[in-house]
């Protein structure tokens, strides 16, 4: 075959016009060859100028982001949060090549009741088997591992667009996997120290709690120095949005749901505390990592990162974890930790809910800038009423504000011993006659072993510290 401009024949040269296969000066070339060589140089500009704006922008994703995520119904909580379009990533996506599998081995637990694993091979999704085929060492039992590339896809590359938000941990992107599932991705920080090996120990130990109420584990990613989470998304934003960013005048979450978000939670935490062996302490109960679902359904997140505890001993820390204001005053001044440091912050969580009130608001006249402290005042001058969030247009009946009064009250017993239990709690929340009941019998009658009895007997009731005599005061009216 003859190249053109290759010193073949006349005849190729007698095809084209004169002008091109003149010869130029520079380099004594023919003029198709100049224009040829300029064409290439230029074809590869290009493509180096657009190989460099790919690795800048996936650089800018590692800086420390400061972008939330929201759906557009989601309220705002600070200027820090922007909302952002929906692109439409899932089209994009699905055409993207990766190896991906539905969520095999979820078992979701009602309440504190473990359920049974699924034995391998029943009730087999096709994509499952497809994985289980193709890329065996992807399954890990309880979940999935993924390979930085998969989450790669799955978020755009770790977009800004991507980030749902920042918390202590590192950035949390939301992802979509090829099977269209929708993930919450949190990138970890500070990792590089920590061995690979160290790193699946402690995720599967977290990856194993399944529960209706908490935030799902459903994988992971240790390559090289990079350490992510993969957990179902959640898509109704967080609890902290909701109670105190900008709503309208009316909140959406009524009495009600205000109730179920508190019975949910309270489930949540009653199983890591007592269905699991060896329990755990969360550490962290705070509105933000309340995560709430379209129907309402709390669902607490950040557990697993929460040191595992072993059944008897108290655990002390070196530095106190916890959120100010929601800390219990004995894990602030001394690091002892136990499950009813988690009792206490759900108390000031169940106060948030009750008032719409942040725990701790500089905004605010002197004596009310601390939720607990002004909450006990308000309760001790009878003046429960007046506490309810202005927001909620429905006021909630009597006897049941005085029951979510009191349980607060009792969560948050300067002595810790005294506080209840988190099932004890999901009872008292839920009993339609605590503590109208109990105060109505003679003593006698409320000896313990009543099946009938509707509080349960270990109950312990509010001390001095909390102020028994308001809550025996709210009790008795
Ligand atoms: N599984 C999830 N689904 C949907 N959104 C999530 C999920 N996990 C976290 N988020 C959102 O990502 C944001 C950051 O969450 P993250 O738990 O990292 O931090 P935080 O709870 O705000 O703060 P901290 O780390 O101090 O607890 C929050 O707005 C949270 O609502």
């Amino acid at each position: 075959m003859s190249v053109p401009g290759s010193g073949g024949s006349g005849n190729d040269n007698s095809s084209l016009p004169h002008e091109l296969s003149s010869k130029t000066q520079f380099l004594n070339l023919k003029l198709y060859v100049f224009i040829a060589i300029l064409l290439t140089c230029a074809a590869l500009v290009s493509v180096l100028v657009f190989l460099c704006l790919c690795l800048s922008k996936k650089k800018s994703t590692n800086r420390k982001m400061r972008v939330k995520h929201s759906s557009g119904s989601i309220p705002l909580v600070s200027k820090e949060i922007v909302e952002i379009e929906d692109l439409g990533r899932r089209e994009n996506i699905e055409k993207l090549e990766g190896k991906f599998v539905k969520e095999a081995e979820i078992v979701v637990v009602d309440d504190i009741e473990v359920g049974k694993k699924k034995s391998s091979g029943e009730e087999e999704t096709d994509d499952v088997s497809a994985v289980k085929s193709s890329d065996v060492s992807a399954d890990i039992g309880w979940g999935r591992w993924y390979s930085l590339r998969e989450l790669e896809i799955a978020t755009c590359g770790f977009t800004e667009e991507n980030v749902i938000g920042e918390g202590g941990y590192g950035v949390v992107y939301r992802g979509v996997l090829n099977d269209g599932s929708v993930v919450a991705v949190k990138n970890l920080l500070n990792n590089k120290g920590q061995a690979e090996k160290e790193f699946k120990v402690e995720v599967e130990a977290i990856g194993k709690v399944k529960h209706k109420n908490l935030v799902g584990l459903i994988g992971y990613c240790a390559e090289g120095s990079q350490r992510m989470l993969v957990y179902e998304y959640v898509e109704n934003g967080n609890l902290e949005q909701w109670l105190h960013g900008d709503v309208g005048p009316v909140s959406p979450l009524t009495w009600d749901i205000r109730m179920k978000i508190a019975v949910g939670t309270a489930k949540g935490l009653a199983y890591l505390h007592e269905g699991l062996e060896p329990k755990v302490v969360h550490r962290d109960v705070k509105s933000s990592n309340i995560l709430l679902n379209k129907n309402w359904n709390p669902k607490v997140s950040d557990f697993g990162l929460a040191k595992l505890l072993g059944s008897e001993a108290s655990y002390v820390t070196t530095r106190v974890m916890g959120t100010f204001g929601y800390v219990s005053p004995e894990y602030a001044s001394t690091g002892m930790l136990n499950e009813g440091s988690d009792v206490y912050s759900f108390g000031v969580l169940l106060m948030e809910l009750i008032t719409g009130r942040s725990p701790i608001d500089y905004s605010r006249p002197a004596g009310e800038m601390n939720l607990v402290d002004w909450f006990k005042g308000m309760v001790a001058s009878r003046r429960g009423e007046e506490i309810v969030d202005p927001l909620i247009e429905v006021q909630p009946p009597s006897r049941a504000l005085k029951r979510a009064l009191l349980v607060c009250l009792r969560c948050i017993d300067l002595d810790a011993h005294k506080r209840p239990k988190m099932g004890q709690i999901v009872h008292m929340l839920e009993a339609d006659d605590f503590p109208f009941r109990a105060e109505h019998r003679p003593p006698r009658e409320r000896e313990p072993h009543s099946s009938h009895e509707a509080v349960p007997d270990k109950v312990p009731y509010p001390t001095k510290h909390t102020g028994v005599e308001d809550a025996e005061r709210l009790r008795r009216r």
